[in-house]
């Protein structure tokens, strides 16, 4: 109880320090990202010239006060051992994951009765299908808590039989390169192995989307490992820890739904023998932009170059590769990127923030006339590409 005080206590006072505009403070807790963390204030201090020269809440970019916000959350809770591992949102999570059950149900039955016929589909079959499961996945982005302020966000209907009429609202579409990038891989077998690599977002419902897509990418041959990427720390309400990721692998398989749990025994059994890999970096959780990757981890931008295609989930990862920055609509996405290509990428995002590159002239104008709040409400969404260099 002393410790649930005190961390209510810094949560409280930092909470006063957003809501009226203070200083933004070094981070004091000692933890293996602090100096990093504390290194980025500086550097955002630095490209200030008036006032007290401190950045301040309301007047720095939102990508960094935002992400430094979690990271104060995250350091009210470590501050405050024996609770010093709780996760504050992991409750939200679950019940997202639970709300959502019957569109889970229905997207594991559509996976194994497909799977068990996988084999006999023609060329033309297997591109519809692998375009409807990036559709879910792109879709499943819908379902953040952060957009939410935490509210419920869950997935009630069934996914699969809105799709068609939700492809009106994908503005950038670029499947047609994806399907063949992996479908020359598979073809002409060149390489023994062709990997994916998934940089995850929410945990939930869009972790299942994931998950099915990473399975159908198996499943197809498209793929022969599936590489994911989650945060080190809560994030953003809803993003995906280690521990989210192994709980709903856990859920599915002993869900008593026979095709549900078939799903979590697959994926169970992908994990132990190393075709579905997961992977932890303190870098998700930093507030860089992705063009800094290969200057402050070089490691993990070495890791990544190991894929043939990087797919990044969510919107916060599309800011971060775009820097975040106020771009015309029709700057190129090769652009937005800034140099940051270390293999094939593609964005499957909906949009939730004020910021999209690589629209048609003209597109973006129209679409602030028709719908003003188009760049917020989640309610787009694109598949932007960035090929082979
Ligand atoms: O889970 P996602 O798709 O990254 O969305 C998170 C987004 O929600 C917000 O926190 C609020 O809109 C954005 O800052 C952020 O980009
Ligand atoms: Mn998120």
């Amino acid at each position: 109880m002393e410790a649930e005080k005190k961390a209510i206590s810094l949560l409280s006072k930092l909470r006063n320090e957003l809501q009226t505009d203070k200083p933004i403070v070094p981070l004091v807790e000692k933890f293996v990202d602090t100096d990093v963390w504390n290194q980025y204030l500086e550097y955002q201090q630095s490209l200030l010239n008036e006032g007290d020269g401190k950045p301040r809440w309301f007047h720095s970019p939102w990508l960094f006060v935002e992400c430094y916000m979690y990271r104060r959350i995250h350091e009210a809770i470590i501050q405050s051992p024996p609770i010093n591992d709780f996760d504050v949102f992991k409750e939200s999570k679950e019940q997202n994951f639970f709300e959502s059950q019957e569109s889970i149900i229905a997207l594991c039955t559509h996976l194994q009765e497909l799977v068990r016929t996988i084999d006999d589909l023609d060329e033309n079959q297997l591109k519809n299908e692998f375009f409807k499961f990036l559709q879910i996945s792109l879709w499943g982005n819908k379902c953040d808590l952060s957009l939410s302020g935490g509210e419920s966000s869950s997935q009630k209907m069934s996914i699969i039989n809105s799709l068609e009429d939700l492809k009106p609202f994908i503005l950038v579409n670029d499947f047609e390169h994806l399907w063949s990038l992996l479908s020359s891989c598979k073809r002409t077998r060149e390489k023994a192995s062709v990997r994916v690599d998934i940089i995850l977002d929410n945990a939930g419902f869009e972790l299942v989307t994931d998950l099915v897509l990473a399975d159908f990418l198996l499943s197809s041959k498209l793929a022969t490992e599936v590489h994911f990427y989650g945060k080190t720390i809560p994030w953003f309400v809803s993003d995906t820890t280690v521990h989210d990721f192994n709980w709903l692998v856990r859920q599915v398989k002993h869900c008593n739904h026979k095709w549900m749990s078939r799903c979590g025994a697959d994926w169970e059994r992908y994990i132990e023998m190393g075709r579905w890999v997961y992977h932890d970096h303190v870098f998700w959780t930093l507030p860089h932009e992705y063009s800094a990757m290969s200057q402050v981890a070089p490691d993990l931008y070495a890791e990544l170059q190991k894929a043939h295609l990087i797919l990044f989930k969510g919107d916060l990862n599309y800011r971060k590769l775009t820097g975040d920055r106020k771009w015309e609509f029709t700057i190129p996405f090769h652009q937005a990127l800034n140099g940051f290509h270390p293999a094939p990428l593609c964005s499957i995002r909906t949009l939730k923030a004020e910021i999209q590159v690589g629209l048609q002239p003209g597109q973006g104008e129209q679409l602030s006339a028709t719908d003003p709040h188009w760049l917020t409400t989640g309610k787009y969404g694109v598949f932007q590409f960035d090929g082979p260099l």
